[in-house]
């Protein structure tokens, strides 16, 4: 065991270690890519990113970076061989917990509004139209911050904290090299009613995964980007974006509890050129965020504060960055993409499951790729009197089948080949395909699919990930 505030180089540990977590403060770990550590609770409160761990069971971590936290004290026993472990006396966990409290106000007052907006619409059926405005709505939290600044774990303790109290707030994921609840790529957004897992540090509740799950499945809107960073296509990804955020409103409008708990919006870490902040202009108008939390950077905070404030109904708030946010670098991003695609079809460690192979022929499959944002026509580029929306090219473009498609991804769109490419461009992902071998002369192609079915005669679209087994 290391002292406070010294980190170490890293212990290993065959016979259980046990440590004596004071309140308030964390013990943070490490684990490598062939690494195991597993950590058993002996007695008091700990939680992992504001899920509480339960005392007696062992819990196994691989490929993470993690603390585990406590409010009253506890005392647990680990073992294994994290890359790095210590004790923090300086956590930021209090700040974060004054945030939930915070949001929290917020969502009773949705509440409250909306029991006077319900008890009004029984009194006067037919003074008061549906959308009126009147509908109480938990707060959009929109989370900003540089790269590597902890947004997904607050965005993580933010939910935690809100299902603990019965809310099931939506989570918006847009950062697609997370690919939350779906695979890398994706943006995405589910209602959170259940706990997370714990055990992925990569994941928001259960793998995606067609198999069962210790952790009852959610359901979320997947939209596929098709590469890691929105600034590769700005344009698709803000298309995406809108797209996403009219899937949200419509299931927040029949979803009464989910539209009290608000939403939790864990951005992409954009903000250090100019586009970084158009695009979040765009998210705020689109999502219509009322709440923009900077994590760990002043300049970021007074610039949207410059910005938003003049806007009474946008409150700009700013939170300290955790010490033990830990960089991802390149390779270890890699990894994790790699272990969320092959959970995909294999399942996760815990619940291994049999993926398919299937043979079709090439002309079964219609194939699209979004169009290079070098080929958008800018206005200013166009002859004059033309119409610039009409010059502009589509957002997809329809690509051959060709051995250039082995080995990646594809994404099964809720789209038909007969539909228009702006429709195909706005369709939401049904699931993933990997394309195993491609046979020019045969007129062939073998693909792997997660369950026992025929290729589905769907669109797909490709983007940057492939995947080798
Ligand atoms: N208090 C902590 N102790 C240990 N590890 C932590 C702590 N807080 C965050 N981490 C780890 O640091 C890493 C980066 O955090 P996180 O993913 O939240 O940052 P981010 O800003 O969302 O990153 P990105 O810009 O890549 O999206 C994660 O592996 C996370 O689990």
């Amino acid at each position: 065991m290391n002292l406070p505030g010294l980190s170490c180089t890293g212990q290993s540990s065959i016979t259980p270690a046990a440590v004596d977590l004071r309140p308030e403060t964390e013990w943070r770990f490490e684990v490598g890519l062939d690494s195991i550590v597993t950590v058993k609770v002996l007695q008091g409160h700990a939680e992992i990113f504001g899920t509480e761990l339960a005392v007696g069971p062992t819990y196994t971590f691989t490929t993470t970076k993690l603390s585990i936290f406590t409010w009253r004290g506890c005392r647990f026993e680990w073992s294994g061989d994290p890359l790095a472990e210590y004790i923090s006396e300086e956590s930021v966990m209090g700040s974060y917990a004054n945030l939930h409290f915070a949001l929290e106000k917020l969502r009773m007052q949705a509440a409250e509004k909306d029991t006077q907006y319900n008890k009004e619409v029984i009194k006067e059926v037919d003074i008061i139209t549906s959308g009126s405005g009147q509908e109480g709505e938990g707060p959009r939290v929109l989370i900003i911050g540089p790269r590597n600044s902890g947004k997904t774990t607050l965005a993580k303790i933010l939910t935690a904290y809100a299902v603990k109290m019965n809310r099931c707030p939506m989570v918006v994921s847009l950062d697609p090299k997370e690919g939350m609840l779906s695979l890398p790529g994706t943006i995405s957004a589910a209602s959170f009613s259940t706990m997370m897992d714990i055990e992925e540090e990569e994941s928001w509740g259960s793998s995606a995964t067609t198999g069962p799950m210790h952790i009852p499945p959610k359901n979320p809107a997947v939209y596929y980007f098709g590469s890691d960073s929105p600034t590769d296509n700005i344009r698709f990804y803000k298309s995406l974006v809108s797209r996403l955020s009219l899937a949200i409103s419509s299931r927040l409008a029949v979803d009464h509890k989910a539209r009290i708990s608000g939403c939790i919006i864990d951005a992409a870490g954009i903000i250090d050129q100019k586009e970084g902040y158009d695009l979040i202009d765009a998210i705020v108008a689109d999502l219509s965020v009322d709440v923009v939390v900077t994590i760990g950077n002043e300049r970021l905070y007074n610039d949207l504060l410059k910005r938003y404030q003049p806007r009474k109904q946008i409150a700009v708030l700013k939170v300290q960055r955790s010490g033990g946010v830990v960089e991802h670098d390149a390779s270890y991003m890699r990894s994790i993409q790699r272990q969320m695609i092959k959970q995909y079809f294999y399942g996760p460690p815990k619940t291994a499951l049999s993926a398919f192979t299937i043979t079709a022929d090439i002309s079964a499959m219609t194939v699209y790729k979004r169009s290079e944002q070098s080929h958008l026509v800018s206005s200013s580029a166009l002859p004059i009197g033309s119409d610039e929306t009409t010059a502009m090219l589509s957002l997809v473009t329809k690509i051959e089948v060709s051995p250039a498609l082995q080995n990646a991804i594809l994404a099964v769109l809720y789209a038909s080949p007969g539909d228009t490419e702006d429709d195909i461009a706005e369709a939401s992902v049904m699931g993933f395909v990997h394309v195993l071998d491609i046979d020019e002369v045969k007129k062939k192609l073998k693909v792997l699919m997660p369950i026992k079915a025929r290729l589905p005669s769907q669109v797909y679209l490709v983007g940057s990930y492939h995947y080798l087994e």
